[in-house]
């Protein structure tokens, strides 16, 4: 069985070697959409009866270690120095350095790295991180599988 929570952040980024208007400082509304597998709970008591994880649990993991990390963020790559050094130069500025150009693809990527110790084992079903998709816009998203990490 496969479920899927999805949450939604702000952060801005930009592609430092892109041809066109992505190479500008803009941000994105980013969805990010979690799909675990495991077996579903099948022990009449337990809160989780007839769940593979409880969807407040996929949230709170998410939020904790991806979401209120990156939200309102500046998604920078830690090559891109112009940027870099710009934003240090601003007291407080919520930055998240990477090692790689913040695409959909590599933030996908870079969500399934973090994630996916978090949710291993969180029950005792089986439960494994199958796949991260964000969204960058409505119509542009990257999915993240485990075969992506390298
Ligand atoms: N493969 C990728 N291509 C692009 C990425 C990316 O992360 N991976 N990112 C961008 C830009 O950052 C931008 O977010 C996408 O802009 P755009 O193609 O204009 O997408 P829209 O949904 O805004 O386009 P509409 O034409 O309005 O549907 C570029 N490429
Ligand atoms: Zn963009």
């Amino acid at each position: 069985m496969q479920i899927t929570r999805r949450l939604e952040f702000d952060a801005g980024h930009r592609i430092p070697d892109h041809a066109s208007q992505c190479r500008h400082l803009h941000g994105h509304r980013y969805a990010l959409e979690i799909t675990l597998s495991g077996d579903i709970i099948r022990a009449d008591g337990l809160p989780a009866n007839g769940m593979v994880v409880d969807f407040g649990d996929v949230k709170a993991i998410a939020k904790q270690h991806v979401v209120d990390v990156w939200d309102h963020a500046f998604l920078a790559y830690r090559g891109d120095t112009a940027v870099v050094n710009f934003l240090q130069a601003i007291p407080g500025h919520k930055t998240v350095l990477l090692d790689v150009v913040p695409t959909a693809e590599n933030l996908a990527v870079a969500a399934f790295r973090i994630l996916d110790p978090l949710y291993t084992g969180v029950y005792q079903n089986h439960v494994r991180l199958e796949q991260v998709r964000i969204y960058e816009t409505p119509n542009c998203w990257a999915d993240a599988h485990r075969s992506d990490l390298g």
